[in-house]
This record gives C-alpha cells, structure tokens and sequence, in this order.
C-alpha cells in the first residue's frame, strides 16, 4: 500500500479559495498512490479561530467538491483533513471528510475531543460523538484529529471497531512537536497499528507549526518522518504487518476490561 501524507503550509497571505485549488492539485500529482492523506482544518489553520465562522462550509460545500473531484481525478483513497463544517442547525464542527478513489463520500467524522479547554475550538466548535471507520481494500482506517491523539480510549474503540490504519489529521503547535511524536508512536505500539499522522507546516494565528508528519508500524519503528516545510511524504507499507503483529505478540488479546475501582 502506498500511502502520501501532504503536510500543508498554512500560512496568513493565502486566500482559502487560492489553497484550496493549490491542495487539489498536489492530491492529482498524488495518483498512482492508494490513499492520500490531508492535515486538520488546513484551509483556514487549526488556530485561526476568527476564521472559523466566516469560512465554516456545509457538509457538501465548496472543499468537499473540490476534494471529491480530486479524489476522482487521481483515483485515490482521499482523507481530505478537515473543514470548518456549519451543521444546519448552525453548530460548527472540525469535520474530517474521506472519499473513495471515484470520488464518492466514504466518510464524514466530527472530530470528538476539542482543543483549547475553555476558549477556541473548544467553545467555537460542537463536539463529534461519533467513532468513524472506513473499509478500503487492504486496510481499515480508523480516524481522529490532532487532540484526539491524546486520548488513548478513543483509539482502542477505533480497534474494537476493526482499525488497522490510525489515521490522524493534525494542525499541531511546534512547542508540543515532542508530545505529537511520543503519542503517534504510542498509538501505534500500544493498538500494533500503523499511525499515518499528517500535520501541517507554517505559523498563522501567531503558532508555528510543528510539521513532522510521520509513518509508524505496528512496532512502533517511524517509517517515514517530514521536516518542517511543506512536503509530500509518501511511504509503503504491507497492511498485513498488522496480522502478523497481532498474532505474534498478542498483547491485545490481555487486555483485561471494567476493572474494579479501588476500594478507598
Ligand atoms: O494537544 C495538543 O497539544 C495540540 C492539539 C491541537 O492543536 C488541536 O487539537 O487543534
């Protein structure tokens, strides 16, 4: 399976409509590959939080059409990132869209944990409850955006759901890069599966931006890892390294579930 990771600059100076057609074009440079991947909320930037409102899309909006068209063109899996969705009630949400290489929807997933604790994403943005699989033809992903990576439980319930391929789409400050590359590489040891995590490069909204998108297996061994520029990082991987890991260390199979709390 050949995987491409675009680690976008998102950088102030760039109009939305101006990236969006930039994107579109590295994802059609992109074919020949089985699945391309973008980062979170890359149109407006993961902390431009004023931005967030007027550039908010419906599901089906102006990204999801270019991206569908993309997908299509090249003939890949896409993981498009996400976009700042408005729901028609109005709610805004950090919407991750996929779609098949014929450019069909195969998923939409509202990413669940937010970031900012009691300002940005967090107040701007209503929380996903949903976990989202999709089914390609040699893998499963199962997929998260940026602060979700700090929450092992939603990642176990992606492997419940049948995940073999953690993908996550990130916007992640550089003054955390180390937490972004211990956490990918702890996803991918403690589920024995590969984490294709994909953040963007530049500073808007005054945060630079940590880049160092990376590959990991199943055995936490980093396949490939971007700088901090925009970069294309493209890798190849043997999906049934997942099997094989699982069966060969099967630490997944002790898992030991609703343990008791303490007495006191
Ligand atoms: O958890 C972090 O350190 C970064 C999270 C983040 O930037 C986000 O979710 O947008």
């Amino acid at each position: 399976m050949r995987a491409s990771l675009i680690q976008v600059a998102v950088e102030e100076g760039e109009s939305v409509e101006k990236r969006r057609r930039r994107v579109a074009d590295l994802v059609r440079d992109q074919a020949g590959a089985d699945l391309v991947v973008l980062p979170e909320l890359w149109t407006t930037g993961a902390f431009a939080y004023e931005e967030f409102g007027p550039a908010a899309e419906p599901l089906q909006g102006p990204t999801y059409e270019v991206m569908a068209k993309a997908a299509s063109d090249a003939g890949v899996w896409l993981h498009a990132g996400s976009i700042p969705e408005r729901d028609p009630d109005g709610t805004l949400y950090n919407t991750s869209l996929v779609f098949s290489p014929s450019g069909e929807p195969a998923a939409a997933y509202r990413k669940i944990h937010r970031f900012g604790f009691d300002k940005g994403e967090a107040v701007l943005m209503g929380a996903g409850e949903e976990l989202v699989t999709v089914r390609l033809p040699s893998t499963t992903l199962g997929v998260a955006t940026c602060y979700d990576l700090r929450f092992p439980e939603l990642f176990r319930g992606l492997v419940d759901a049948g995940a073999e391929t953690l993908v996550v789409a990130a916007g992640w400050p550089e003054r955390r890069r180390a937490h972004w590359t211990l956490l990918a590489r702890a996803r991918a040891v403690e589920n024995q599966a590969f984490v294709l995590a994909c953040g963007t490069s530049g500073t808007h909204a005054g945060i630079p931006q940590a880049g160092h998108s990376m590959v990991v297996d199943p055995w936490g061994e980093v396949l490939a890892e971007a700088g901090a520029g925009e970069e294309v990082l493209t890798v190849e991987f043997d999906p049934g390294k997942v099997a094989t890991t699982r069966e060969q260390f099967p630490a997944l199979k002790d898992r030991v579930l609703g343990l008791a709390p303490p007495r006191r």
